[in-house]
């Protein structure tokens, strides 16, 4: 776990805990250990830590609230002989607490420093919010802290974290610079000696302000920031207490579970298994060379450039140039704007660039490894473009679509290798969201599966796999919120109620202003071509679809010409086309009461408590219909889906999470509350898998064997 070297007067405790050397039971008492054999050995004049590989990533977040760390940490600092940290990889949480505890540190140029305790709901409560600030000052404490955010090793030099950075060996250099220093005085080495720099309160305002916006509703962030400050103000070892009493208020919160479990569940979910047992540990995957996107719209430059800056080269390919010209100059722009905020060189644009080809029609891609397509949401439309690849691309080249929720199986039809095609359901901006569905139809081989878990990978998202159904798990999960989102305006509320209580709830929008965003004209034009497909005439009357309650209110805005910002007016008025600030608007409550009327609702006043159960509750029940489908095959995968998709709020760990919170036998009492008052939508019939979890009682860890047994019978 640690290994001891004693070499010229040096001794060198390496901790060797892979993968990421976290700092669990046996690690601290290694240390512990190792720190006292140095400390009695008269030979030994110095001490460096460092690790195999990479530095410390922080506590093992599976038993991060045995606090030992602290006491570690005050040993190193209180040691006689200098303890200097040699830090490559990363320095993180429990481990930069450690660093900031040694007398000195040495880093190597790629070596990355943060407190990511706030992201898993907790303090760097090992002295790290009293250290911390008497290292780099208050300001750049209460800045770094509670963002959780993690810094490269020239920054952390400028702040004086570390005291040198170095490109070669990093432990080498700590060895030779801890025998330089054998015997020197160390009074002024010791951090919770030094007086906090920049004590006052000019900017903890604006820190707690920054903190509430992007760490919206959660509460470690806000405790940090407060544990901070005070200490500021407070010889160390009080400062120490505070953050002692305060790190029980986060522990006992109930968020650290639910921040820990999402923590775990975004790196369990790209761990796929499919229904035949085929999975991630049987089934490799074939890497992708090269690759064409068809479609460049939204979806389609996106889609490239995600591809482009993991340096797999892309043709992208329209149906007429225009639509190639609008694309490639959407595409330049974004790189443009990448390097005037220099989060990229000219040298690195021009380097990307020089791997995107362009092509009007298909005929070129008789040489790729994988084609997406990402062309309007037309299944007619998307089994022509199928077929006609399935005739020119090689006989092994994947066809992928980026689909929102259309059927797999169908486009796989329309190809003679159903086994290479998949939904690769990428989420806008598609270069920038995380998250990447991998929808698997009836034939997708598992090899097809594992090749686009790589792909994913590789291009930087969290994939997730998820079987064919509409919407697959996230939208459809989604419309049923969206339903009910609009079932509530016909009932009474208004639209800024609504998105009050989902953005109370932690939504960063509620959706009426993610509907304004997105454009209302989309969903009615999706709603009008179902109706025509089922061959149902809609009229201003129309309030039900295959007997299913359906809302058009949309459709009322949208002939008014409320589409949503893009034309100033939606469900909000925005003063100007473009506009970005929503405000309520009399003419569109006009519209709302006259199309109740015209249908002969009662309006009514909804409770706070209506509204968020309305919200909130169908989609969770959807959830486990997912679940007991095997459309999901454990509820991790959703609740990551969730996180990284929707932005859930993460401090509730996700839909499925948040309802074995809430308890699942209040959830299903409520669903069937519901389902009483509402028989015309069908998304308030409890899930069968629901009803058993909540009578037995069982654990979510044990949530599939029911599904599975169930699904047996
Ligand atoms: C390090 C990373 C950046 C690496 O990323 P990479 O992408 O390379 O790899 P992965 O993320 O996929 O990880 C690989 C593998 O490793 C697992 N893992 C990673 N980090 C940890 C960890 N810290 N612990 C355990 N396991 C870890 C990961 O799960 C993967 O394995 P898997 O099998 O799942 O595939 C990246 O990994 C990363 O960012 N890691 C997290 C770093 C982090 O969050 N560090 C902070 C940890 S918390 C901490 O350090 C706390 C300290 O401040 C000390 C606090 C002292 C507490 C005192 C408590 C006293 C109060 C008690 C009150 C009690 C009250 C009561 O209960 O009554
Ligand atoms: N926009 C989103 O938020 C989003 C999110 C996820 C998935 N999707 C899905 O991605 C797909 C594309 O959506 P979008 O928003 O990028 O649409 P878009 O309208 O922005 O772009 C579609 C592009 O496809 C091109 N196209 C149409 N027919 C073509 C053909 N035969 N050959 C080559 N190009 C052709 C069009 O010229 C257009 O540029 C849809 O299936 C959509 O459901 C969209």
């Amino acid at each position: 776990m640690v290994d001891y070297i004693a070499r010229d007067g040096v001794a060198l405790l390496q901790v060797n805990n892979p993968p990421v050397n976290a700092l669990s039971h046996h690690v601290r008492v290694a240390i512990e250990e190792g720190l006292k054999k140095a400390g009695q050995d008269p030979r030994i004049k110095s001490i460096v830590i460092s690790g195999k590989g990479s530095f410390i990533a922080g506590a093992d977040i599976k038993d991060v609230s045995k606090p030992t760390i602290l006491e570690l940490c005050d040993l190193i600092e209180s040691s006689g002989k200098p303890v200097v940290a040699a830090i490559k990889g990363f320095a993180l949480g429990g481990g930069h607490e450690i660093a900031i505890s040694c007398h000195y540190r040495i880093a190597h140029e790629k070596s990355k420093f943060g407190f990511p305790e706030v992201d898993i709901g907790i303090l760097p409560a090992a002295g790290g919010t009293q250290r911390f600030p008497r290292l780099v000052g208050l300001e750049a404490a209460l800045d770094l802290i509670p963002s959780g955010r993690h810094i490269g090793a020239a920054q952390a030099f400028k702040l004086g974290i570390v005291d040198k950075v170095v490109r070669g060996d990093a432990v080498e250099e700590a060895v030779k610079f801890a025998k330089s220093i054998a015997g020197e005085p160390l009074v002024d080495r010791r951090t919770s000696q030094r007086p906090v720099m920049g004590a006052e309160n000019a900017f903890l305002a604006a820190a707690v302000k920054l903190a509430m916006k992007k760490k919206k509703g959660m509460i470690a962030p806000i405790v940090c920031l407060s544990v901070s400050f005070m200490g500021s103000l407070l010889p160390f070892e009080q400062g120490i207490q505070v953050e002692a009493a305060e790190a029980v208020v986060v522990f006992t919160s109930g968020q650290m579970g639910a921040l820990q479990y999402a923590f775990f569940a975004q790196r369990a979910a790209p761990k796929w298994l499919l229904p035949c047992g085929a999975s991630f540990k049987t089934v490799k995957g074939r890497p992708i060379r090269n690759a064409a996107v068809i479609g460049a719209g939204t979806m389609g430059t996106g889609i490239t450039m995600a591809m482009l800056n993991a340096g797999i080269p892309v043709t992208l390919v329209e149906q007429d140039r225009k639509f190639l010209d609008k694309g490639v100059s959407l595409l330049k722009l974004l790189y443009a704007g990448s390097v005037s905020l220099r989060k990229i060189t000219q040298d690195q644009c021009d380097a990307i660039l020089s791997k995107l080809n362009t092509a009007v029609g298909y005929k070129s891609l008789t040489n790729v490894d994988l084609v997406i397509e990402a062309v309007y949401e037309n299944m007619a439309l998307k089994k022509q473009i199928f077929a006609e690849l399935d005739r020119i691309c090689p006989p092994e080249t994947f066809l992928w679509t980026n689909t929102s929720a259309l059927d797999i199986d169908e486009i796989a039809s329309a190809t003679r290798r159903p086994d290479k095609v998949l939904g690769t359901h990428f989420f806008v901006p598609a270069y920038h969201m995380k998250l990447l569905e991998n929808v698997r139809g009836k034939l997708t081989s598992a090899e097809t599966v594992a090749s686009a878990q790589m792909f994913g990978t590789r291009i930087g998202k969290i994939p997730v796999v998820v079987g064919n159904c509409h919407g697959f798990v996230g939208n459809r999960m989604l419309h049923k919120y969206v339903y009910e989102a609009d079932f509530l305006i016909e009932e009474g509320c208004w639209p800024e109620d609504v998105d009050m209580v989902a953005e109370n709830f932690g939504l960063p929008l509620g959706p009426f202003k993610v509907r304004d965003l997105s454009g209302l004209d989309i969903r009615v034009r999706g709603l009008l071509e179902q109706a025509k497909a089922a061959g149902i005439e809609i009229n201003p009357a129309t309030r039900f679809l295959n007997g299913e309650r359906i809302s058009l209110l949309s459709k009322s805005l949208v002939d008014k010409g409320h589409c949503g910002r893009k034309t100033g007016r939606g469900f909000y008025n925005y003063g100007k086309p473009g506009g970005k600030i929503p405000l309520n608007d009399r003419f569109i409550k006009d519209v709302i009461v006259e199309y109740c009327a015209e249908r002969g609702i009662e309006r009514r006043k909804v409770a706070y408590q209506e509204i968020e159960e309305r919200l909130f509750l169908p989609l969770i029940n959807e959830g486990f219909k997912i679940l007991e489908e095997g459309i999901a095959s454990k509820p991790e995968d959703i609740d990551t889906i969730w996180l990284l998709g929707y932005a859930w709020p993460r401090h509730t760990g996700g839909p499925m999470y948040y309802a074995n919170m809430v308890g699942l036998d209040k959830i299903y009492n409520r669903i069937c509350h519901y389902n009483e008052l509402h028989k015309h939508s069908a998304h308030w019939q409890p899930s069968l898998l629901l009803k058993k979890l909540a009578a037995s009682k069982t654990p979510m860890k044990d949530w599939m064997e029911v599904a599975q047994a169930s699904s047996k019978l």
